[in-house]
Parts: C-alpha cells; sequence; structure tokens
C-alpha cells in the first residue's frame, strides 16, 4: 500500500512511519495540507492518514480536496478530539475510518488491514461486474410486441408496490430478466436481489438455502449459515420454478409470506425479515393445485400480482431486432465487425417456433457468429433443427399457388415491421383487409 501520512506533529508523522513501514508501506509524509496535496499530485496513493488538526487548518476541510485529487484514496482521519460528532462529519464527507489518538500499533494495523480487505472486495465486485458484461447481453426492455409491452407496463406499475409477483411463461421467455427489472426499478434498488433456483436443490438443500442453518443441523452443517432470505434484507427473493419445491418447504414459504418469519434450519429462535418476494414459473400452476402438487393458499399468497410473458412465438416482432442485437453483442465480444444477417436467415429464424425462447435465439446466434464465415450470417451456421425450418418453403417461380405465395409475403412483411398498419402500407393493402387476411391465417395455423 502506498501511504500519505498528513500531519503538523514530527513525532506522529515519524511514529507512524516507522509502523506503516513495518507492515511493508510506501510512506510519504506532509505536514500542511498544501504539501499533501502537492504529494499527491507527484504520485497516486491508495491510503492517506490525515490529523482533524493541522495547525490553523482543519484536516475535515482538506479530506474533499484529497478525494477530489484522488477519488479512489481511502482516508483515515487521525484525532486526538474523538468525538462520534467528528466522525459521522468525517465519514460524510468520504472518509473510509477514523483513529482516535493515541493510538497503538495494533490499532494502525487493524486500520490499514480492514482499508485492504474494503479495497480488495471493491476491485473483485468490479472485477466480476466487467466478467458479467462480458458473458451476458444487457437485457432491453424495448419491444415492439403489444403482449411485451404490456407485460413491462404492468411490472413498471408493479415496481411502485411490495406484493408478491408472480411472473408465469414459457422457459427462456425472460422471467429471470424481468424479476431483475422489476427491482431495479423498485424502491429497494440499493439492497440486494437474490436469486433461488429451486429445482436444481434437494429438499433439504434448498431449505437451508432458503433459510439458513444452525451448526449441526445436519451432517456437513460446520457452522451457523444465513440463508438467502437474510441476504436478501431489505431487497427482492427471486424464487425461479417455485413450483417445483416440496409440501414441507411450500408449508415453510406461505408462513414467511403471511408472518414475515422464519427459523433457520434446526434452530430455536424465530426471525423476521424485510423481503420482497418474486416468483416464477413455467408450469400450469392450476393443475398442480387441482392434482394436489401445489397449495393453493400459497399460490394466491404468490399471485397477488400476476403477468405472462408472451413465447417469443407469440412476439415475432421482437425477432429480428433481438436477433440482431445478439449478433452486435457476441460480434464486439469477440472484437469482430458485426456480421450482417441474409435474407435466408431472416426468413429461417422467422420460420422456427423457438421452443426455447430468448435464451434458445441468443444461444443460436452465439453459436452462428463463431462456426459462420464472417461478413454474411448464412442458414448453415445454425444447428440442423433451426436451419431446416424454412417454413413452407416458398420461393418466387416455384411450384406454389398464389395465395401460398401470398400468405408467405404477407406473414413475411408482418413480422418485419413493428405495426400492421405499416405492413399494410408495405404491402400496399388497407389494414382492415391485412386484419382479416391475418385471422384467416391464425385460423388456418
Ligand atoms: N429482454 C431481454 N433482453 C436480452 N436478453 C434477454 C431478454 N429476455 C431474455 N433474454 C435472454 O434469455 C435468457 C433467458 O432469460 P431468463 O433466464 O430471464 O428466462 P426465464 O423465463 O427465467 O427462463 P427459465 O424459466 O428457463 O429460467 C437470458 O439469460 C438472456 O440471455
Amino acid at each position: 500500500m502506498r501511504v500519505l501520512v498528513v500531519d503538523d506533529e514530527r513525532n506522529i508523522r515519524h511514529t507512524l512511519r516507522v509502523c506503516l513501514e513495518g507492515l511493508g508501506c510506501e510512506v510519504r509524509e506532509a505536514a500542511t495540507p498544501e504539501a499533501a496535496l502537492a504529494a499527491l499530485a507527484q504520485g497516486p496513493a491508495d491510503l492517506a492518514f490525515v490529523d482533524l488538526r493541522l495547525g490553523n487548518a482543519s484536516g475535515l476541510e482538506l479530506l474533499p480536496r484529497l478525494l477530489a485529487e484522488s477519488p479512489a484514496l481511502d482516508v483515515i482521519l487521525i484525532t486526538a478530539y474523538a468525538t462520534f460528532d467528528t466522525a459521522v462529519e468525517a465519514v460524510k464527507r468520504g472518509a473510509r475510518d477514523y483513529l482516535p489518538k493515541p493510538f497503538t500499533p495494533a490499532q494502525i494495523r487493524h486500520v490499514l488491514e480492514r482499508a485492504k480487505a474494503q479495497r480488495e472486495l471493491t476491485s473483485h465486485l468490479g472485477d466480476l461486474e466487467g466478467q458479467l458484461a462480458q458473458a451476458v447481453p444487457e437485457a432491453t426492455l424495448e419491444t415492439a410486441s403489444p403482449a411485451m409491452h404490456a407485460a413491462i407496463g404492468f411490472i413498471q406499475r408493479a415496481a411502485t408496490s411490495d406484493a408478491a409477483v408472480l411472473l408465469r411463461g414459457e422457459s427462456g421467455t425472460g422471467k429471470g430478466v424481468l424479476a431483475r427489472a422489476l427491482h431495479s426499478m423498485s424502491a429497494r434498488r440499493k439492497r440486494p436481489f437474490v436469486t433461488i433456483n429451486c429445482p436444481t436443490l434437494s429438499e433439504q438443500l434448498l431449505a437451508s438455502e432458503l433459510f439458513g442453518h444452525a451448526r449441526g443441523a445436519f451432517t456437513g452443517a460446520v457452522k451457523d449459515q444465513p440463508g438467502r432470505v437474510e441476504q436478501a434484507e431489505g431487497g427482492t427473493l427471486f424464487l425461479d420454478e417455485v413450483a417445483e419445491m416440496s409440501p414441507a418447504l411450500q408449508a415453510q414459504l406461505l408462513r414467511f409470506l403471511q408472518e414475515k418469519q422464519f427459523e433457520r434450519l434446526g434452530e430455536g429462535r424465530t426471525r423476521k425479515a424485510d423481503v420482497r418476494v418474486v416468483a416464477a414459473t413455467h408450469r400450469d400452476l392450476e393443475k398442480d393445485v387441482a392434482e394436489g402438487r401445489f397449495r393453493e393458499d400459497l399460490m394466491y399468497r404468490l399471485n397477488v400480482l400476476e403477468v405472462k410473458l408472451p413465447s417469443l412465438r407469440e412476439r415475432p416482432e421482437d425477432l429480428l431486432p433481438l436477433a440482431r442485437r445478439f449478433i452486435a453483442f457476441f460480434a464486439k465480444a469477440a472484437q469482430r465487425p458485426a456480421p450482417e444477417l441474409s435474407p435466408a436467415t431472416e426468413a429461417m429464424l422467422r420460420a422456427y417456433p423457438w421452443p426455447g425462447n430468448v435464451r434458445e435465439l441468443r444461444n443460436a446466434l452465439e453459436r452462428a457468429l463463431i462456426v459462420g464465415a464472417s461478413g454474411v450470417v448464412e442458414p448453415q451456421a445454425f444447428p440442423e433443427r433451426i436451419a431446416s425450418a424454412v417454413g413452407p418453403g416458398v420461393t418466387l417461380g416455384g411450384p406454389h399457388t398464389l395465395e401460398a405465395v401470398e400468405r408467405e409475403h404477407i406473414l413475411r412483411v408482418m413480422a418485419s415491421v413493428p405495426t400492421l398498419d405499416e405492413a399494410a402500407r408495405l404491402l400496399g393493402i388497407d389494414a382492415s383487409t391485412l386484419w382479416r387476411k391475418r385471422k384467416k391465417y391464425e385460423a388456418e395455423a
């Protein structure tokens, strides 16, 4: 650590230098605010010990000037006038910590270690954020689909309340993405968003993951461990695939939703948590209730606010914009120029039913970018199941009835523009005729 010691008393500077150098730090000294700023201008420091009293000057006033010069600097304020108010004021102005005079070498070491640990954590977090941004394209809430637009509007309204929300929809439709969006739009946004993926854990592990456990609660429980409910304090807990919970856990979750109370596994003490619950499922919950697999009372607790996300098939307007977005993202990550989608690829993407929804589209495009040649993405870059989905295979001049060609042309035009009116304008017919034709195609499908 590069440390700057700012104190007008030579003795104190000397004591700190000896102690800090003994702990492996590189130390510079300054006796006045001007000297401190000049020292920083010459080279960065990680940590500064600053006396509150610098002759006629004040360390508290120097603090913002130091931070303006070096925003990543951690400042520890030293003072013989240790009052609670000064400490609070110092922290408000951006100090990392507070060291009362007279101090011992052990206190200095302690403060140093704490600052070091904090710096490591901050940089680790920064790394993780960077990695995440690299690996996952940023979710977009832009949509031209009326069904998706309605779902997002619902989420925006739900964000203003604290009621439980149930997100329904096929796998890969973006339930997790919307749960996170809901959290970041809500007043809880500065607190944690914690996800639990219910089907991936055994009953006992899931109970312990959710509510925590006491030491010795089961083999392998070597220490007390808080659960995700406690981690999510003040924030949002996202229960993915909630229908997969065992009956015993359903009962515990119901109690938590009703009373906000729970116990860690193997512990008598009842704890409280302020957590907003958002749950998701791709299953038909009413059927699970009718067949005795899911508690009816729990369903009604979870679905106070309920929204269904459309499948990708139900939002054809978004297919190509999403595809282009993923292509741009993965090309950038691979430091390549983003290729175009060929017309044949666009037709194929529209013809394929996308049972895995947005997730499947994203994965298919990531793969296509790796296996395909640069410049233009052709259907050959996709797996067989997708590449063979060329719809009715209509080609101009091919052996088709006029009606089949018309139908295919109309469907493709509708998928390529956001509104029915725009499609009608492109096709040169009026919107009511187009609406009737679409109804007819839907009835035939
Ligand atoms: N609006 C979106 N913008 C960008 N990517 C999205 C969007 N919606 C979904 N995705 C992509 O699809 C993937 C799946 O989304 P998500 O995990 O939210 O789906 P899900 O409905 O929760 O699926 P499952 O039930 O299988 O967990 C995400 O990781 C993301 O890559």
